[in-house]
């Protein structure tokens, strides 16, 4: 028992060795986790504590809210503005950043995150999760806008995401690798269980919603097409094909044993890059890709060069195992 590295010394373990983890990001982190342990309970919970199904509202990309997207976000929100090291944060379920009120202690960084990723998948008992990044505000402003938000990836001084499913685990990046802590349900502790997590440059396998294809730029037409050839194709192996519609189980399988998760711009709604957000989805996930040694582009730039716009800002994603996603990003210069 005693070997067993919990969070919280870990953390500590972080900070001394990598000057780059500030006590008040350790408590950050150790907020976060603790809301994703409530988020976990609720969720493992179910129907048993009637969590399941619709909240009969939607959100500000027009999507229907599930009651656990509702719930996910009150719990992060809750936990983190009694934290006092936030100035502000920003979710997938509301349209405008959530100030920390004045009366409560304040601090320099800003939380972004998707509370409930893959949250069509709740009723049907498949893993779902939390995503989540964290930038600095500029100068350590107390009192961010919106605008303070807007900042490429690159500049992310944390991010990581909880999975809830047979496990319950938490992955975490501070730019010095990858590290991933299993829900000990019994202690309620998140217990250090992976190490230095790296994805496998080569890879057999992909992740795309096929029924989008006909809707497909070339160049992702040209690569799935070569997927899906196998052998007899130029690639000249064969691939299979996995697709959970959980964002975070399909970077979790990716980081555990290689692949490339895919969800390209498509014809359908020419306005928009992506299906997936950039500030609380790409980024975060691409941090997390390429400090395990992958690859994350939009299939033309680094994902975490991208500067922002918006808050809720969209973004194709092109992201895993390094050889596949240089192959398609590739396809895409012509
Ligand atoms: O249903 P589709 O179009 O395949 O989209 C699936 C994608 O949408 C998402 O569920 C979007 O996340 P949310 O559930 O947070 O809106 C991703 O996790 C997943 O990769
Ligand atoms: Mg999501
Ligand atoms: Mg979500």
């Amino acid at each position: 028992m005693s070997s067993r590295i919990s969070l919280s010394r870990f953390l500590i373990e972080e900070q001394r060795l990598h000057g780059a983890l500030p006590p008040d990001l350790r408590l950050l982190i150790e907020t976060v986790a603790r809301a994703c342990k409530a988020i976990a309970h609720s969720v493992n919970k179910g129907a048993l504590a009637g969590v399941l199904g619709d909240a009969g509202t939607g959100n500000v990309q027009g999507e229907a809210q599930k009651k656990l997207d509702v719930i996910a976000n009150d719990i992060l929100l809750e936990a983190n503005e009694w934290g006092g090291n936030l100035g502000a944060m920003a979710s997938e379920e509301m349209e405008l950043p959530h100030s920390i009120p004045e009366h409560m202690p304040r601090g320099r960084y800003l939380l972004m995150f998707d509370p409930l990723d893959g949250s069509s998948n709740i009723d049907v008992n498949i893993s779902v999760g939390t995503i989540f990044s964290v930038l600095e505000a500029p100068e350590g402003n107390t009192q961010p806008t919106e605008a303070d938000f807007l900042q490429a990836g690159s500049h992310q001084v944390a991010a990581g995401y909880a999975v809830y499913g047979p496990q319950n685990m938490l992955v975490l990046t501070f730019g010095h690798g990858v590290y991933g802590f299993t829900l000990d349900r019994e202690l309620g502790s998140w217990v250090l269980t992976h190490r230095n997590m790296t994805v496998p440059a080569t890879t057999g396998e992909f992740a795309i919603n096929m029924s989008n294809q006909r809707h497909w730029e070339a160049p992702v037409q040209r690569y799935v097409g070569e997927l899906l050839a196998g052998k007899e194709g130029p690639l000249g192996k064969d691939y299979n094909m996995r697709w959970v519609a959980s964002m975070v189980a399909e970077v979790h399988r990716i980081i555990t044993r290689g692949g490339i998760f895919m969800y390209p711009k498509d014809a359908r709604d020419p306005a928009k890059p992506g299906k997936l957000r950039l500030m609380y989805e790409g980024n975060p996930m691409a941090f997390i890709i390429e400090q395990a040694g992958g690859l994350a582009t939009d299939g033309h730039r680094r994902i975490m060069d991208i500067v922002p716009q918006g808050l809720h800002e969209r973004v194709a994603v092109f992201l895993g195992s390094k050889e596949e996603v240089a192959r398609v990003t590739g396809y895409h210069q012509g």
